[in-house]
């Protein structure tokens, strides 16, 4: 227990009506949770206004409740405190509650449109190669050292970071890679945090739906970077147009990586192939086993990270070696019989071009692209025809089939798919719904050096029908058949 008034410390309070000096067992924005002696933090959400549950939540045991509208009438024996924003009040409550965690190991956050997951978790990889106890939030799991928990969101709420933060203060945890989302930021989950460093990687258009424009989706990302400390370091990729835009008011110690352009940390790739990158980092040559020019950059900006946390560089370099690619993220395999199976998360059409112009960049003409894709049932059906486009303009063939129906007819998402097909391209497509099918389908067509691309799902481990979510992994079911077709 904890009291009220510690819990506080650091906030800006407008009013208060009752007592601080009251011991609180635990803090919660959703009124459902709320038990006995708790806080209850009311915020204006996207969908509800969280004020209108401050009865409810009282009525479950809250002692106190933080609000930016005292309610008319209040009920002896709880504290109100007026503040004037919530969710800025509730990240640095929740720092406060779990005893500043942040402050007890080294953090650090990378925001950007894409590479949030791969630049955070190699660098929760090379970490632990290097012998350190280190901790991940990313979209695909939380790590505490070596305890894996399932992540829900990206940049989780400040009150599940705080905690985790915490966990992994206890585990002795030295240093922690998160990711930093748009959402993230603009809903103060991050606020409060102490942060090592910040590490910037690109920006295109994405998430339209939430941030108004592409000026207000940049400039939030920006927000992360101006309340970096003095202390932190800003590592920015330079090459993007936006990259030094993200600088500009930063307190931060400013520093910068290219490949294009003059930068403190410069990379040249020697050569680019399926089963890696020979890359110049600085001075030093290094062999990868990741492909592709978009991770020249990832790998640049771990190299840059790292070293600015302290890790010796010859040592540094023979770890980047060791790196193994992320789940789901343009994680490969090469069989015997020298086909490439390319698993990536690629699910809107930004992405998948990415991919796909990646992949035709190393291929050679006489190797064909197999590409297997779908799109999202209950999902931003405009993208199905733009997909629908790229995947049959930049592959020699392609399967579609389901990626995650939900309450769709999958038939219906794939017609929608196709309407994106040109004429010319049409006979290289055909249309597969079961998606394990597809992608034997794919290993069937595959000859030698030929490279299939399973595009969409990454590292998810289910196909959802209505509801239910039955077993699927992308990469596993390729591996399977590509062996099956070996014998
Ligand atoms: C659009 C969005 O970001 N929503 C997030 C937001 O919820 P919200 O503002 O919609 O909440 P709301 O439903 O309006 O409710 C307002 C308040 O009333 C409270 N409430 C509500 C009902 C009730 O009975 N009692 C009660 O107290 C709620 O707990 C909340 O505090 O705040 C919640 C708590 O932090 C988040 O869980 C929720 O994420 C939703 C689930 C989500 O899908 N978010 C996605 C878009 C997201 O955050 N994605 C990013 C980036 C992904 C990427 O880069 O691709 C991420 O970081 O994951
Ligand atoms: N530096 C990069 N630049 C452009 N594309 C990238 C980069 N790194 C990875 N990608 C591609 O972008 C997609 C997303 O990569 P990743 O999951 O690392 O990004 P993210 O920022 O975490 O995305 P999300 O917002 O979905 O969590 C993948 O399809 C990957 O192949
Ligand atoms: N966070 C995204 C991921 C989409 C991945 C794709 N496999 C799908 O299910 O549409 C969503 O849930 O919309
Ligand atoms: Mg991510």
């Amino acid at each position: 227990m904890i009291t009220l008034k510690d819990i506080l410390y650091k906030v800006t309070l407008d009013t208060v009506v009752g007592s601080t000096n009251v011991m609180v067992r635990n803090i919660h924005f959703n009124s459902r949770s709320v038990a006995i002696n708790d806080v209850f933090v009311a915020i204006k959400g996207t969908v509800v206004d969280g004020h209108q549950y401050i009865e409810s939540a009282i009525n479950q045991g809250a002692i106190a409740v933080v609000c930016e509208v005292i309610p008319a009438i209040t009920k002896k024996g709880v504290t109100y405190i007026k503040v004037d924003d919530s969710s800025r009040a509730l990240a640095i409550m929740a720092s406060n509650f779990y005893g500043n965690p942040s402050e007890n190991l080294k953090l650090v956050g990378v925001t950007g449109t894409n590479g949030k997951t791969t630049i955070a978790s190699l660098l929760y990889q090379l970490f632990k190669k290097a012998g350190f106890k280190v901790g991940l939030l990313s979209t695909v799991k939380i790590m505490v050292d070596n305890n894996e928990f399932p992540a829900t969101h990206t940049t989780p709420d400040s009150l599940t970071i705080n905690a985790y933060l915490k966990q992994m203060n206890d585990e002795g945890v030295e240093f922690c890679f998160m990711e930093v989302s748009s959402h993230g930021i603009d809903q103060n989950r991050t606020l409060g945090l102490k942060f090592e460093g910040g590490i910037f990687t690109n920006l295109s258009h994405d998430h339209l739906d939430y941030h108004n424009s592409f000026a207000e989706y940049r400039d939030v990302k920006k927000r992360f970077f101006d309340e970096l400390p003095n202390t932190a370091f800003a590592l920015t990729n330079i090459d993007d147009k936006n990259g030094s835009i993200m600088l500009q008011n930063t307190k931060a110690k400013q520093y910068s990586y290219a490949l294009k352009s003059y930068a403190d940390y410069k990379a040249q790739i020697l050569e680019n192939q399926f089963n890696g990158l020979l890359l110049k980092l600085n001075d030093n040559e290094v062999w990868v086993r990741l492909i592709g020019t978009f991770n020249a950059y990832n790998i640049l900006a771990i190299f840059a990270c790292a070293e600015l946390l302290g890790l010796e560089k010859d040592e540094l370099l023979r770890l980047i070696s060791e790196l193994e690619s992320v789940n789901g993220r343009f994680q490969f395999l090469i069989s015997d019989e020298k086909i490439t199976a390319i698993v990536d998360y690629a699910h809107t059409p930004d992405a998948l071009q990415n991919v796909l112009e990646t992949i035709n960049d190393i291929r050679t003409k006489n190797e064909d692209l197999i590409t297997v894709v779908g799109c999202g049932g209950d999902r931003d059906k405009t993208k199905r025809p733009k997909m629908g486009h790229i995947a049959s303009a930049l592959s020699t063939k392609v399967i579609f089939t389901s990626d995650n129906p939900r309450t769709e007819v999958p038939e219906t998402i794939i017609d929608d798919i196709e309407k994106g097909v040109e004429a010319q391209n049409f006979k290289k497509t055909m249309s597969i719904v079961d998606r394990k099918q597809a992608i034997k389908t794919a290993c069937q067509l595959a000859n030698p050096n030929d490279i299939i691309l399973i595009a969409g799902k990454g590292h998810e481990t289910y196909q959802e029908v209505n509801g239910v979510r039955t077993d699927f992994d992308d990469f596993k079911i390729v591996k399977e058949f590509l062996k099956q077709l070996q014998k």
